[in-house]
């Protein structure tokens, strides 16, 4: 479930008088998703998301989000565009929330990811890089290098009693990052969370991304690693080389990456699974008892981190330098 905060019926109803968008006729409050409250609003005008923002979504960056959704959707990025009430504004608050609401994209997020998945991705991913080049707001990805550290001290203790040593390596793997980070290489906006429940398909189209709230700005090329970890290995954990390449073939057709990016893409790997193994854990360790969302299993993030450790260079990906 992502529902933490229920919207009673007369709420809804007078938050939609600063809209024009119809009357309500439902409000459905959707079980995926972990971090914020979604729900599916249905009105007299057709079909929108209602967003209530949560623990980890500061206000303050709302306007990085929906500024940036906005700004690639006029780029004819399929993703969902924030809907502006009356007076303009797309941000408001319900329930003691920050709210907004956002057009409804069609589609199902891939169950099996095949091949032709991570072709499309590639290619939306580069389109998407293109289109941020001049979005104007600036947000620093706080789950860097630099934001890693604090991550990793707020678990230290309980993180040993999910595997022992766990700690141990995940301080060793910091400071090997720390140490070598290629901080030089192409900026940009990134999404910085295209896992496949975030982006939408019609058969074998893609059709829309969604869920902004991690997008910053950050090396172009290390989405590209978040997006090998999260769509190019198996089930028992094997590294799929034809679906890495596909992948990054169809970015390079829209976006062709330097040498320096292609060379760096084990270490961005390696740093894309710190950061999920680490939001993951934190995630795992402060679950609170009973709660309805289940957390993801931070393990999984150590099997793909050991994987590029033991990458020698960028051809173990199926690229040719
Ligand atoms: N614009 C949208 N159109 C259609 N469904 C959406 C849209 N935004 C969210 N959803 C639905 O809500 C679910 C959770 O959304 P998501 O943004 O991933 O939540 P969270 O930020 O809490 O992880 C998605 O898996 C999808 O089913
Ligand atoms: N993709 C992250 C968790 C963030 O969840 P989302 O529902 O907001 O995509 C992970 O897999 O660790």
């Amino acid at each position: 479930m992502a529902v933490y905060t229920e919207v009673p019926d007369d709420e809804v109803d007078a938050f939609l008088t600063e809209y024009n968008i119809g009357e309500v006729l439902s409000l459905k409050g959707i079980a995926e998703g972990v971090e914020n409250s979604n729900f599916i609003l249905h009105t007299t005008l057709g079909l929108f998301i209602l967003t209530l923002y949560e623990k980890r979504v500061e206000k303050t960056d709302l306007p990085f989000f929906l500024g940036y959704m906005q700004h690639l959707a006029a780029k004819g990025i399929s993703c969902p565009v924030p809907i502006a009430g009356k007076d303009g504004n797309n941000l408001r608050e319900l329930c003691g929330r920050p709210a907004a609401i956002t057009a409804f994209l069609e589609g199902m997020w891939p169950r099996r990811i095949q091949p032709f998945h991570c072709r499309a991705l590639g290619r939306t991913m580069a389109e998407m890089h293109l289109a941020g080049q001049d979005f104007k707001i600036q947000r620093p990805n706080s789950l860097s290098v630099d934001g890693w550290e604090e991550v990793l001290n707020a678990c230290e203790e309980k993180g040993e009693q999910i595997k022992l040593g766990l700690t141990q390596t995940l301080k060793d793997e910091f400071t090997f990052l720390d140490a070598n980070w290629p901080d030089t290489l192409p900026k940009g906006v990134i999404h910085a969370d295209m896992f496949q429940d975030n982006v939408f398909f019609i058969h074998e189209k893609l059709s829309g991304v969604i869920d902004f709230y991690f997008a910053c700005n950050d090396l172009l090329a290390y989405e590209i690693a978040i997006c090998l970890n999260a769509w190019c290995f198996e089930l028992d954990n094997s590294f799929n080389i034809t679906k890495a390449q596909l992948l990054i073939k169809a970015y390079q057709e829209v976006r062709p990456l330097t040498k320096e990016e292609l060379k760096a893409l084990p270490i961005l790997a390696r740093g894309a699974s710190l950061r999920f193994l680490l939001t993951r854990l934190y995630d795992w360790v402060n679950h609170p008892e009973g709660a309805f969302v289940k957390p993801k299993d931070p393990l999984e993030y150590l099997n793909k981190l050991k994987f590029h450790q033991s990458v020698k260079n960028v051809s173990d990906y199926g690229i040719i330098l």
